[in-house]
C-alpha cells in the first residue's frame, strides 16, 4: 500500500497494490498492518459503510462531535469528488480542505482522520461508496456543514442534477458550526 500526501498532512491518498491478470484483479481492499505502515496510524475500525447514489448526490459534510470518527473511505463503482475539511480549531489547517477524485477504476482511498468533515460528490452514472469508521455511528452529536459554505470555498465539480438530502440543504454555516478544540 502506497501513501500520497495531500495538501492536509493528516489526510491521505491510499494506493493499494493491485494483481490483475487475465480473469481480473485482487486488491487486499484492507490490511490493518499495510495501513498503520502507510500512515502511521493504528486504529480499530469498528464499522463498514455502504451507500449508493446516483449522479449528482452529495453528501455531507458530516462529522460527530461526540465519539469523533476516522474513515478510510473507497469507492467500487462508478467515481466520486471526494472532500476533507479540517475542523480543528487548533490546527494550523483549521478550514482547510483537499479534494480527491476515487473511483472503481484508480482504487484509491482516502484517510480522512477524526477531527475533519466529510462529504462527497457522484461525477459517474452511480456510485458505491465503502468506508470503514474508527467509531460506531452516534447520531445524537452529528453535525452537518454546508457544502457550498463561502468561507471554505470547496471547488466541487459542477454536475448536473446535484441533490442533497434535507439534513444537507439545512447545514450549518462553517463560522457557526461546533467544530473541534
Ligand atoms: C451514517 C449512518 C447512517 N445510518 C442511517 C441513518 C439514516 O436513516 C440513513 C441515511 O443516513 P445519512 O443520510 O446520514 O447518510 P449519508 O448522507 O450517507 O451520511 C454519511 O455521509 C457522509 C459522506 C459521511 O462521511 C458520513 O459517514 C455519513 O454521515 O442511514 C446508519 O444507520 N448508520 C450510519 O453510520
Amino acid at each position: 500500500m502506497k501513501a500520497i500526501a495531500t495538501d492536509l498532512p493528516e489526510v491521505m491518498i491510499l494506493e493499494p497494490k493491485v494483481f490483475g491478470d487475465s480473469r481480473g484483479f485482487f486488491m487486499e481492499s484492507f490490511n490493518r498492518r499495510a495501513f498503520e505502515a502507510a500512515t502511521g496510524c493504528e486504529r480499530d475500525f469498528v464499522q463498514d459503510n455502504h451507500s449508493r447514489s446516483r449522479r449528482g448526490v452529495l453528501r455531507g459534510l458530516h462529522y460527530q462531535l461526540e465519539q469523533p470518527q476516522g474513515k478510510l473511505v473507497r469507492v467500487t463503482h462508478g467515481r466520486v469528488y471526494d472532500v476533507a475539511v479540517d475542523l480543528r480549531r487548533s490546527s494550523p489547517n483549521f478550514g482547510r480542505w483537499v479534494g480527491v477524485e476515487l473511483s472503481a477504476d484508480n482504487h484509491r482511498q482516502l484517510w480522512v482522520p477524526e477531527g475533519f468533515g466529510h462529504g462527497f460528490v457522484v461525477l459517474s452514472e452511480s456510485a458505491d461508496f465503502l468506508y470503514k469508521t474508527t467509531d460506531y455511528y452516534h447520531p445524537a452529536s452529528e453535525r452537518c456543514i454546508r457544502y457550498d459554505d463561502p468561507e471554505l470555498g470547496i471547488d466541487w465539480p459542477v454536475v448536473p442534477d446535484l441533490t442533497l438530502s434535507d439534513k444537507d440543504l439545512a447545514g450549518a454555516a462553517f463560522g457557526e458550526a461546533e467544530v473541534f478544540a
